[in-house]
Formats: C-alpha cells, structure tokens, sequence
C-alpha cells in the first residue's frame, strides 16, 4: 500500500501539448513506478480545442469538476488557427475560465532555468545573459484579461467600437505582493523585487505602486525594492536582464509579455515552466514554499501550431513544470529536485558523438521523445 496517493489531473489540450506532456507524464512514471511509496493517480481530460470539437465548449463541466477536486494539474497547451481570432467559440477563454474558477492568482514563472552549457545559443550575447537568475511572479486573474469587454459590431450605439477594461483592487495587489515577498524572503538574503507598472499613464498602475509599497514597508521591509515602467523593463530584459535579478512582480498582461520575451535569455521559449497557485502563501515569512490550496502547472508557451505533429518540440518547459507541482503541490521536494538536476545533467552532458543532446528550437535534432527518453532515463539513474 502506498503511503501517500495524489490525484493529478492531465490536460495535454492541443497542438504540441499532447507530444511535450507525454514527455513529462514518462517522468512522473519512471519517479513514480507501480508499487512505490507514492501513488500518483493521472486521470486524462479533455480540455481546449480539441473539447470544442467533441463537445462545442473548451471546458466541459466534467473537466472542470475533476480540476476543482484534484490534488493537482498538469497541462500542455491549447488552441490553435482552427479556432482562431474570429471563431464564435475559442479555447483560450476555456483556459481563463479555469484558471479563475481555481482562483490560481500567483503565476511563478522561474525566467532563467538554464545552464551554462546554454549560453551560447541564446540569440543574446553571452556577456548578456550570464549570471542572471529572474523569476517572474504574475497576477493571473485580474486586470485586464478578465474585465468587462465589448466586441466590434456588438453594440448598436457604439457602432465603431470595441473596448477591454482593466481594473485591480487593494487585495488582489496585496495578496499577489505577498507571493513575491515570499519567495524573496526565502533567498539569503532576500532577493530585490522589481515592479513592473505604467504607472506614468494607467490607474491600475498608480494602484499597483502605491499597494505594493505599502505591503512591502509595512509586512517586508528587509526586501530592496524599485519601481520600472515597462516600457523600460522590455528593453532591459534583452540588454541588460541582470539588472532585474530576483523577482519581477507584474500584473497580467505585462506579465505575460515579459515572461515570453524573458524565455530568449535561456535560449527557448520551449524551455520555460509555470506554477499558478491559490490560497494564501504561509504565514511564516522563513518557509521556502507556498503550499497552495490549487495548483495549476504548465509551460508558458502556447500550442506551436507551425511545429504541432513534428515530434520536434521541446518538452523541458512541461517536465519543469512536473517538478513545480511536485513541489508546491504534493511537498515532494526531493523528487522536484532530482528532476530539475535531471534536465541540468542532460543539457550539459556530450553525447558519445560529442554532439549535446538539443532539440530543433535550440539548434538540434533530438526529437520529442529523445528528450524525454534521456530525462526519464537519467531520473532512473538517480533513484
Ligand atoms: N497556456 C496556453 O495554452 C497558451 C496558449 N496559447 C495559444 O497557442 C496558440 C499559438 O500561439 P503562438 O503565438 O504561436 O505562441 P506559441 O507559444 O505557441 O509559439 C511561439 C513560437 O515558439 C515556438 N515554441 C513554443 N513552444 C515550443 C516548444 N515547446 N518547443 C519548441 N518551440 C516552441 C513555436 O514553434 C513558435 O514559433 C494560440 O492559439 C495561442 O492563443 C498561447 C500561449 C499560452
Ligand atoms: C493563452 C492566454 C489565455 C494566456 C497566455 O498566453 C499565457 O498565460 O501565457
Ligand atoms: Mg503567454
């Protein structure tokens, strides 16, 4: 009998998100063999576009009730051209709709997983990205994603317009504040945070500055902290990204721009993974993790539709992704670990040619599956 038993629920979704989370899902099994200690339970649902062929919705009911009762999920991606811009029913308000109802406000987004051995193909100059260590922390379910919105042509007295409102309250900047300060505080010493706003043109930004440094004064004062527009903070990423060491906390939108254009600094979009969590981080400003009521997990690319069916995209953003739901969500520290040193000694290690084990985005021809076969097989060796 095992001692623990998680259910996770598995959202490979569509495009590439089928081909990286069979990759993740090896490595769960080769951690996790029949029989051990730990029981993960994977339970398969469908979710995205491929939920609007079968069923005319991206987030059938019966996926979001075993999302809102799981110990965890773990997801690939969705969406795709053939449900594009224009059509009348689209995945990406599934993804919104399930993030909101899990109340996954914190999104952790680490920027620079990356070794050394990676600095070379980053389209940046090495000088550049060497030593730097971003973690992007995101609001996930507020602003302007979720405000009231009015499509083009859907009001007779506006006829040439279209409008999206982006609002935040005090407590949705405080809570997602004391994410950040968190994961600051458990650096030693803490890390700085940079906020990201546009607090020179928007309201919610003026919000965002002024609660933020209301929280971190008042509940973390040992934690540097500065304020950049993002105007700025975008150039910086790529010209000088060590001048945003530690934690950028941003809003949504800003949020998700500037965790993509961080992915250039390790070399690869593909490479990235996220956390998003609910439920309030712990008390005790000494604990290094967060342990969230809801967890969420998935990298932060979308579905690669001009590379979906290849067998060429890379899977390393979802197997971290893996090892933050092995972390934040089930506490298994030590098996999150030995997956994120598993990716490490792959990335770095020579193959018997001399050639690195690399995928086609960073340069290479490992398929899919070599990728995940070497990390599984690797894991293996480390139990
Ligand atoms: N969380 C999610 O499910 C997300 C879904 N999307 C959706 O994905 C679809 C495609 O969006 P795009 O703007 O093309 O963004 P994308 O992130 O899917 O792809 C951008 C570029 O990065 C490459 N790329 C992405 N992941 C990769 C990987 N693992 N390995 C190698 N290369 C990789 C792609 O080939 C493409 O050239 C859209 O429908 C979009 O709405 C976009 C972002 C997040
Ligand atoms: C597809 C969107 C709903 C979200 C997105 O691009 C992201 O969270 O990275
Ligand atoms: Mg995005």
């Amino acid at each position: 009998m095992p001692s623990k038993s998680f259910r996770i629920v598995v959202l490979s979704g569509d495009g590439i998100g089928p081909e990286v989370v069979a990759e993740a899902v090896k490595v769960l099994k080769v951690l996790f063999p029949e029989g051990s200690d730990v029981e993960l339970k994977l339970e398969e649902h469908i979710f995205g576009g491929c939920a609007i062929e079968k069923l005319g919705e991206p987030l059938p009911k019966s996926t979001l009730d075993a999302c809102l009762t799981a110990d965890a999920i773990l997801m690939g991606s969705i969406g795709g051209p053939k449900w594009g811009v224009d059509a009348k029913v689209r995945p990406e308000p599934g993804l919104l709709a399930l993030r909101k109802a899990l109340g996954v406000y914190a999104n952790i987004r680490p920027a620079s997983f990356a070794s050394d051995s990676l600095l070379s193909l980053s389209p940046l100059k090495e000088h550049v990205t060497k030593g730097v260590d971003i973690i992007v922390v995101r609001e996930l379910i507020g602003g302007v994603y979720f405000g009231a919105r009015q499509e083009l042509g859907a009001s007779e007295a506006e006829k040439d317009l279209a409008w999206d409102n982006m609002a935040y309250s005090v407590p949705e900047v405080q809570r997602i504040t004391r994410v950040a300060a968190k994961i600051a505080m458990a650096a030693n010493p803490p890390l700085p945070i940079h906020s990201v706003d546009k607090a020179n043109v928007l309201a919610t930004s003026r919000l965002w500055r002024k609660v933020v440094t209301d929280t971190l004064r008042d509940e973390f004062p040992a934690i540097a902290l500065d304020h950049i527009f993002v105007d700025n903070a975008s150039m910086q990423i790529v010209a000088n990204p060590r001048k945003l060491n530690g934690v950028v906390l941003t809003e949504n939108l800003f949020g998700d721009i500037l965790s993509d254009e961080a992915s250039v600094i390790p070399g690869s979009l593909g490479l990235l993974p996220s956390a998003s969590l609910a439920g309030a981080p712990p008390s005790d400003v000494s604990s290094a993790t967060f342990k969230p009521t809801s967890g969420l997990y998935e990298p932060i690319h979308g579905s690669a539709p001009d590379i979906a069916g290849q067998g060429i995209a890379n899977p390393i953003g979802t197997i971290l992704s893996a090892a933050l739901l092995l972390r934040y969500s089930l506490g298994l520290e030590k098996q999150a670990a030995l997956i994120e040193t598993a990716v490490r000694k792959v990335l770095d290690a020579k193959s018997a040619g001399g050639l690195e084990l690399r995928t086609r985005d960073l340069g290479g021809e490992v398929r899919t599956t070599e990728m995940g076969d070497a990390i599984a097989g690797v894991v293996r060796q480390m139990l």
